[in-house]
């Protein structure tokens, strides 16, 4: 699409120069600048990509998205001058790739905890339902059989709306993506239309970025006040908004929506309530009442929390018109989410589950889940990540001392901290009178290699905080690092004994 034709619906911006290329792409890396770019200069939260626009032009970029003029650029290259380069490398992404999210009902689901199960689930109950859907979240994006890894939870705008594109070219008809709270800060989502939004929950998590619990929920109720803008309604439903009634915070993300809203919930009064619940170490089984009729149904997730990232995807499922015969079926054949409470199995007599629990909330979660039906100890192999919100240390701390027998403090991913200070900042969170629970071992290795040598028969191992990574980031240095890798490894090199 020519540049004049690509911008023309958005009145407030102004163009130098007379030149009028044809626009391929558009990238907000210089590096990944290519001839027929349209390069986007981001203000980001190290760099600020007006830096960088020379060397965009250098690589073949054709025109410029500035927030203000750079001099010295090539007259032939036309600058575009707009308030905010963000948000508008959105819209002119979602135009130029001809407004995927509307040939799609995009689901978004955001909250502290449950966003990769709920949106991995809706996409299984969808896929069973003979609905092509597409994923996009913490563990990559995902269509038919492809995978893609993603560098964030929520990539950055111009890639939400390619993955859209790929999609709908895909011959998918659905969309679900995971909507983190940087992401609605960051305009991350901007342009895209949903279908139906859904609120797992919210608990502490990222401080460092927004500061107060009350901005945290701010941004994520910015995910339900835009719900159905510009909705065109031949596509399907009207939008729902999705939302876990016995979560504190759910009446802000209410208060924020005009749409139609779909409660779930296990204590409060909801539209789809369990009302009985039998959890087992094999999953869960749950009688729900929904506005279409009583659903039975049997999981193979874990725990109470599980029950209600189930609640949100049966909604979700209900509100895009799947039976609940179908939603049964789903749930059933259900595999789970790598590295979300994912068993590791290498013949030992004790369990050993890897967890990407890595809040104060995840953590009490995953740790009193097992202790349900643990018939030993637990023993919980628990890190933080640096460079990310240091409240969260001591209250992790805390909880893995106070719900574990056992709890091995060692590193997650350090980034430019040192790992010992982290572990400081753990040790503050725990009572004198749990200190003898603890134990801390820098290398994370020989951290999970001395939980599962210290497990009995019978025992718990929980290897919580890294999940699906296959990586851990030293300083500047992205090394591989598998927690399942490592247990097998420790479970393996213990063989001869059980
Ligand atoms: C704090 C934060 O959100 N940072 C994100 C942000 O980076 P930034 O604003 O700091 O970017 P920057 O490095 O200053 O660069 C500014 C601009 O210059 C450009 N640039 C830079 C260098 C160069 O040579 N040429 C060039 O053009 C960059 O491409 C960018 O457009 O924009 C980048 C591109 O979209 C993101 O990858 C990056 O995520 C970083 C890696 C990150 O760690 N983010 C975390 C905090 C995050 O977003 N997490 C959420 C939630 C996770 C969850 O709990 O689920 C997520 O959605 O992942
Ligand atoms: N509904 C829930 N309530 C509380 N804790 C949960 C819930 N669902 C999952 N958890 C815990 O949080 C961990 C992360 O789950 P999941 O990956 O689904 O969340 P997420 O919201 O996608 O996280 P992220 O913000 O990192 O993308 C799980 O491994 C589990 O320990
Ligand atoms: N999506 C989460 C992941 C944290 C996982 C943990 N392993 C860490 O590195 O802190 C975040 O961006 O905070
Ligand atoms: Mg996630």
């Amino acid at each position: 699409m020519r540049l004049r034709q690509l911008v023309q619906p958005f009145l407030n911006y102004q163009i130098t120069g007379a030149e009028n290329p044809d626009i391929l792409h558009i990238v907000t890396d210089s590096r990944q600048a290519a001839p027929g770019a349209l390069f986007a200069a981001i203000p980001g939260h190290t760099v600020d990509g007006h830096a960088f626009a020379a060397q965009a032009v250098e690589q073949g970029a054709v025109a410029l998205l500035v927030e203000r003029r750079i001099e010295g650029i090539r007259a032939d290259v036309p600058q575009v001058i707009v308030r905010d380069t963000r948000h508008m490398s959105a819209l002119l992404a979602d135009r130029l790739f001809d407004r995927p999210s509307r040939r799609l009902r995009v689901v978004g689901v955001t909250g502290t905890n449950g966003k990769t199960t709920v949106t991995h689930l809706v996409r299984h109950l969808l896929e069973v339902a003979g609905r092509r859907t597409g994923v996009i979240g913490t563990v990559g994006a995902k269509y038919g059989d492809v995978e893609l890894p993603l560098p964030n939870t929520t990539p950055e705008a111009v890639e939400v709306h390619r993955l859209l594109r790929t999609f709908v070219d895909a011959g998918c008809s659905h969309a679900v993506m995971e909507v983190s709270s940087h992401a609605l800060v960051e305009r991350r989502a901007a342009g895209v239309s949903f279908a139906s939004a859904a609120f797992t929950n919210l608990t502490q998590d990222h401080l460092d970025f927004h500061g107060t619990m009350e901005r945290y929920a701010a941004a994520k109720s910015l995910l339900f006040a835009r719900l159905g803008n510009a909705f065109d309604e031949s596509a399907g439903n009207s939008p729902h908004a999705v939302i876990n009634v016995d979560d504190p915070w759910a009446q802000t993300m209410m208060d924020a929506t005009t749409a139609p809203i779909l409660t779930y919930g296990l204590e409060r009064e909801a539209d789809i309530h369990a009302d009985d619940v039998h959890l087992t170490a094999a999953g869960a089984t749950l009688r729900v009442r929904t506005p279409v009729g009583v659903l039975s149904a049997q999981t193979g997730l874990i725990g109470r929390f599980n029950v209600y990232n189930a609640l949100a995807a049966i909604a979700i499922a209900l509100v895009e018109g799947v039976q609940l015969d179908v939603i049964a079926a789903g749930l059933a054949s259900y595999p789970g989410v790598p590295g979300r409470c994912e068993r590791i199995d290498g013949g030992q007599p004790f369990g050993v589950f890897v967890d990407y629990a890595h809040t104060p909330d995840g953590v009490a979660n995953v740790l009193s889940s097992v202790r349900e039906f643990a018939k030993g100890r637990v023993i919980v192999v628990i890190g933080c990540g640096g460079d990310r919100d240091r409240t969260k240390r001591p209250r992790m701390a805390q909880t893995a001392a106070e719900l574990a027998d056992l709890a091995i403090f060692t590193s997650d991913n350090p980034r430019g901290e040192d790992p010992l200070s982290i572990l400081a900042d753990m040790r503050e969170g725990v009572p004198p009178a749990l200190a003898a629970k603890v134990r801390e071992q820098v290398d994370r290795r020989q951290a999970i290699r001395e939980a599962i040598r210290e497990a009995k028969p019978a025992d718990i191992v929980v290897i919580a905080g890294k999940g699906h990574e296959d990586y851990q980031i030293v300083g500047r240095e992205r090394l591989h690092f598998d927690d399942r890798e490592e247990a097998r490894e420790a479970i393996a090199a213990l063989r001869g004994q059980f």
